[in-house]
């Protein structure tokens, strides 16, 4: 990345303080651009979900995962249950979505209620044995089925019988087509006649976009957390049991002994039993931080403190780096040592994410953004406007504090509770437009491909050589954002 006119600033800058140029370019469609992770992981998307429990789980990281990025569940969740997590999405197809299954004897009140959990509006009716997993599909049911019903009525009542059925090798071409003349929005897979998934039209397409994360086996990739505190080698070891694809190691002062300690348990374990694991450490926001954690075992850094939208550091502390230089400074010494950067919180549109790539983080990650969504671990709740939301909150709020220390006494819980640095409740709005993970993911990637060709780059290693990168005003943002009533 350069400066435009060589433009060097010297004071630093949040991603709102800058904009990128247009270049001559030779890519001429945005398809053509390959945004592999240049982290050493090479997931397909360049994007992480953030290890907040309000966030992060299953749901979320098998949905992220089948677009080619890749969640990471917090270290607050006991490893047993991680493991479990890891194990489910493991299990869950590549392809085809994980359905919403009841009996037909289940009543619609029940049914609806399971609807949220995933965005693609439909419960499949089943027979047979759900726990080994071969159940058969007998009929779905959609809410325009459910309306002026009774809610104690019972599923096989009002199920559509007559859905679209696909082999678990049709095309998404073939899939949309079939969806298309049926006037219907989700088929049902069936494979010798058990149910493997369900894909809407939507899906289709971006099953023709997207290739999903996946590990050596063919299995989707998912990500686990541990803290710097308690058993670090014994968890790493679970979780490496377990399967995990990552390792990251967390905290909020990164650049601190205990985390260089932490680190090194961590590393003995990968290297004895998975070498190929990479290992990120955070959160770090200077090179002498990025230079530390690489010494003590760290592949990638994670980079941020206090952008994040559930963070009060800065206002708490002072501390904290504006994340566009923190990210392009990290990034700089990461790469001349060999290794790569998460640019880690503060964004909230796909421009954020493009200009962290251009500062040359290899993945993004994202939290909040990512909360007001199906996928998202929290319920949904429905404001008096109508207005769905899910309820977020920081991993170093009271609430989280709380949580992660339920093991010691009263007292020491309470002490703890007074160093908060983070919001303990906020509502994420589900966006009308945008409401699931992949809606947003569409959003981000077409952005990102965009920016892409905008500089001229195929990869996201050109991206971050050829990206021209200027600085601007407030008015020079202001004068970005559309408006969406007459002024
Ligand atoms: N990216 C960011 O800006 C931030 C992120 N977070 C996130 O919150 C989660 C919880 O992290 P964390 O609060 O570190 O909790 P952890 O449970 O990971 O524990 C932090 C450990 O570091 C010690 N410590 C020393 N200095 C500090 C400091 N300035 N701030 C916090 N702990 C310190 C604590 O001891 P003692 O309690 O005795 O001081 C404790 O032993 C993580 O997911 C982290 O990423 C939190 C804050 C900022
Ligand atoms: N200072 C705090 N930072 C937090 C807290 N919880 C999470 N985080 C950090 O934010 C990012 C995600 O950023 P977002 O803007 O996408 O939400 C996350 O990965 C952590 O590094 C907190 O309580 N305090």
């Amino acid at each position: 990345m350069r400066f435009l006119k060589g433009n060097v600033p010297h004071h630093d800058l949040t991603y709102n303080d800058v904009f990128m140029v247009p270049s001559r370019s030779g890519v001429s469609s945005r398809l053509d651009v390959d945004l592999t992770s240049t982290d050493g992981l090479a997931t397909p998307l360049p994007l992480v979900v953030a290890n907040m429990t309000a966030i992060s789980g299953r749901r979320m990281a098998e949905t992220v995962a089948r677009r080619g990025g890749i969640a990471i569940i917090p270290q607050d969740i006991p490893t047993g249950i991680v493991a479990e997590s890891i194990e489910k999405v493991k299990r869950a197809h590549t392809v085809f979505d994980t359905p919403i299954m009841v009996r037909p004897d289940t009543t619609l009140g029940e049914a609806m209620s399971l609807l949220p959990k995933r965005a693609h509006g439909m419960v499949v009716v089943v027979e047979g044995d759900r726990k080994s997993g071969h159940v058969s599909p007998v009929g779905i049911v959609t809410p325009a089925d459910v309306i002026d019903e009774d809610r104690f009525a019972q599923v096989h009542e009002v199920m559509i019988r007559d859905f679209a059925q696909v082999a678990t090798d049709a095309s998404p071409r073939e899939i949309f087509d079939l969806l298309t003349a049926q006037h219907q929005e989700c088929a049902v897979a069936v494979e010798d006649g058990r149910l493997v998934g369900v894909m809407t039209r939507k899906g289709a397409l971006r099953s023709a976009l997207y290739n999903p994360a996946t590990d050596a086996s063919g299995a989707l990739r998912v990500g686990a957390a541990v803290g710097i505190n308690g058993d670090v080698a014994g968890r790493t070891e679970r979780l490496l049991e377990g399967r995990t694809d990552v390792l990251v190691v967390d905290t909020a002062h990164g650049h601190q002994e205990k985390m260089i300690e932490a680190l090194g348990h961590v590393r003995r374990v990968r290297d004895a039993m998975a070498p190929d694991v990479r290992i990120v450490a955070g959160n770090v926001v200077t090179a002498e931080g990025v230079n530390d954690l690489i010494e003590a075992g760290a592949d990638v850094l994670k980079v941020g403190v206090g952008p994040g939208a559930m963070c009060t550091t800065r206002m708490q502390t002072a501390v904290g780096r504006p994340q566009f230089s923190a990210v392009l400074e990290c990034a700089e010494a990461a790469t001349a040592a060999g290794k790569s950067v998460w640019a880690d919180g503060g964004v909230r549109h796909p421009r954020d994410v493009a200009l962290a790539l251009a500062a040359g983080a290899g993945s993004v990650m994202i939290g909040s953004w990512f909360a007001g969504t199906h996928e998202s671990t929290g319920a949904l709740y429905t404001d008096p406007q109508g207005r769905m939301y899910k309820e977020s909150f920081g991993m170093a709020s009271a609430r989280a504090v709380r949580m992660r220390t339920r093991d010691q006494s009263g007292f020491d819980r309470a002490r703890a509770g007074l160093f908060e640095e983070g919001i303990s409740s906020s509502k994420m709005f589900l966006d009308p437009e945008r409401p699931g993970v992949e809606d947003l993911i569409d959003f981000i990637v077409s952005g990102v491909r965009s920016s892409c060709t905008y500089a001229g780059a195929r990869t996201l290693s050109e991206f971050a050589e050829l990206a021209t990168v200027g600085i601007q005003s407030p008015s020079g943002y202001e004068e970005g954002r559309p408006l969406h009533a007459s002024w």
